[in-house]
This record gives structure tokens, C-alpha cells and sequence, in this order.
């Protein structure tokens, strides 16, 4: 896909969410608004126009799976819907190639906000580190707000559009066994970071919408790696 016309958008986006992942919550003002055992969610105050476009970071760590495992469930659009509880409707409107797709997403309507679509790109790759001696520990999954001839105008259509990036990094650790026993899933951590900004677009009240996002996001984020942890916990271990 690399002779994609969106490759070196995907590329270039991927890599600094890929950064900015990395970067921790100690500075840049980011003040933590839920914490649930592992999980520690931020969030940066931020309005653009008037906009409430809070970024948000969310930091945990789930035993048992691999990076590649939870990002690969992230990813793919065979599962969404089991496990995206904010979701109404989902097209892929193209398959630019195994790792790259194109979404349109109709939302749920989070009152009192007027009900509203996403239009993206989603990139899956794993991150090679010289130090991973036995195969990549980190894999990401990028999304990007894009336009796309097969999608409906956000004009005439019924839906406002938001706007998002939103970034999935995740981190195998693997506790090596006792004397050289097989590795199982008690020797596996997954470190998770998640950072999404969602300029929703339209008009919404800052205040209401910051009450969802503090409700809706932690429930978002336990759903889904809870459902990681289920879906691979009596399956082979994917490195
Ligand atoms: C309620 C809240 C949790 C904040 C929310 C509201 C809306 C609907 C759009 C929206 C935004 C703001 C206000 C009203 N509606 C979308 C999302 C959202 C979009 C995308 C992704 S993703 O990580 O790309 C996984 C693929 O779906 C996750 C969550 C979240």
C-alpha cells in the first residue's frame, strides 16, 4: 500500500501518534479525571472555536494478552460492534490493503449532542525495537479523520462529522518462566496506551459533553480490554 495516496499521510500520522503516545502525563497539563484499578485516564481541557475537543489519555495495564492481541481486536471490523457499545452503524469503505482500512461510522446519538458520523483511516503495525530480541513487543493502531469519494457529503447527509485522531499503543511484557519453562499467559503484561482527540464538530454544550466524555470513556476503554482478555484467554498466545 505504500503507493497509496493516503500512505504518506498514514505513515506520518502513525508515527507521531506513535511519539506522542510515548510522551508521559507529567507534563503538558494533563489532569486525571478516572482511575480504576490499572486504569488512569487524562485529560487536557482544550476548545478549539468554542469546541470542546478535551485530548485524552488513557494509560493501563491488562495481564494475560500481547500487544499484538489487543491491537489486532482494536483493529479488526469483524468485532467491533461486540465490544463498541457507541455505535450504530459501520462500512468499510475501502480496503486500501491488509493493514490500512477506510471507516464510515454512524454513532449513537450522546445526548444532547445532535447524532453524528466518523469518516477514517485505521492502520495497524507492529514496531520494530532493536532490543526485541524475539519479535516486535509494541504494536499501534492509528485513527485518522480523512475524506473519501464513497462517503456521503457531511452536508446533505443527516449526520454531523466529527473529527478525530485516535491512537491504540500497546506493549507486550513477557516475565520469562522459571528454568526455562514454555511462556504462558501468566508470564504476559500488556502495557496499553490509548489517546484519542475527537473534535465533535457542530455546536454542543461544553459542559454536557464533558460529563459524557468522563462517563462514556472509562466505560469504553474496561469494555474493550476486558473483551480482549476473554476473547484470548483460552486461545494460543499471538506474539
Ligand atoms: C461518547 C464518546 C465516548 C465520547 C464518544 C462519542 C462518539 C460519537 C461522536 C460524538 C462525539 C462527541 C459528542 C457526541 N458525539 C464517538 C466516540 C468514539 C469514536 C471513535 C473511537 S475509536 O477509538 O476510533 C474506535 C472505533 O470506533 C472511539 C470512540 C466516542
Amino acid at each position: 500500500s505504500e503507493n497509496h495516496p493516503l500512505w504518506t499521510e498514514i505513515d506520518r500520522v502513525t508515527l507521531e501518534q506513535l511519539h506522542y503516545a510515548k510522551l508521559g502525563v507529567g507534563e503538558g497539563g494533563w489532569d486525571i479525571f478516572a482511575e480504576e484499578g490499572e486504569m488512569r485516564m487524562y485529560k487536557r481541557e482544550q476548545e478549539i472555536d468554542g469546541r470542546v475537543v478535551d485530548p485524552l489519555k488513557a494509560v493501563h495495564t491488562v495481564k494475560g494478552v500481547t500487544g499484538h492481541e489487543m491491537c489486532h481486536y482494536f483493529f479488526n471490523p469483524d468485532v467491533r460492534m461486540e465490544w463498541e457499545t457507541t455505535l450504530e452503524q459501520m462500512t468499510i469503505l475501502e480496503s486500501v490493503s491488509e493493514d490500512t482500512l477506510v471507516f464510515l461510522q454512524i454513532h449513537k446519538r450522546v445526548w444532547p449532542a445532535a447524532q453524528r458520523d466518523a469518516l477514517f483511516w485505521s492502520h495497524i503495525r507492529s514496531v520494530p525495537d532493536a532490543r526485541d530480541s524475539d519479535g516486535p513487543r509494541t504494536w499501534i493502531v492509528c485513527n485518522h479523520s480523512t475524506d473519501h469519494d464513497k462517503a456521503p457529503e457531511c452536508k446533505n447527509g443527516k449526520y454531523i462529522r466529527v473529527d478525530l485522531t485516535v491512537c491504540m499503543v500497546c506493549q507486550t511484557i513477557v516475565e520469562p518462566p522459571k528454568n526455562g519453562a514454555e511462556v504462558t499467559r501468566d508470564n504476559l503484561t500488556c502495557k496499553v496506551t490509548y489517546c484519542s482527540e475527537i473534535n465533535p464538530g457542530g455546536w454542543a454544550p461544553a459542559a454536557a459533553l464533558r460529563a459524557v466524555y468522563k462517563r462514556e470513556y472509562p466505560k469504553f476503554l474496561k469494555k474493550f480490554t476486558h473483551y480482549v482478555y476473554e476473547q484470548c484467554k483460552n486461545k494460543p498466545i499471538l506474539f
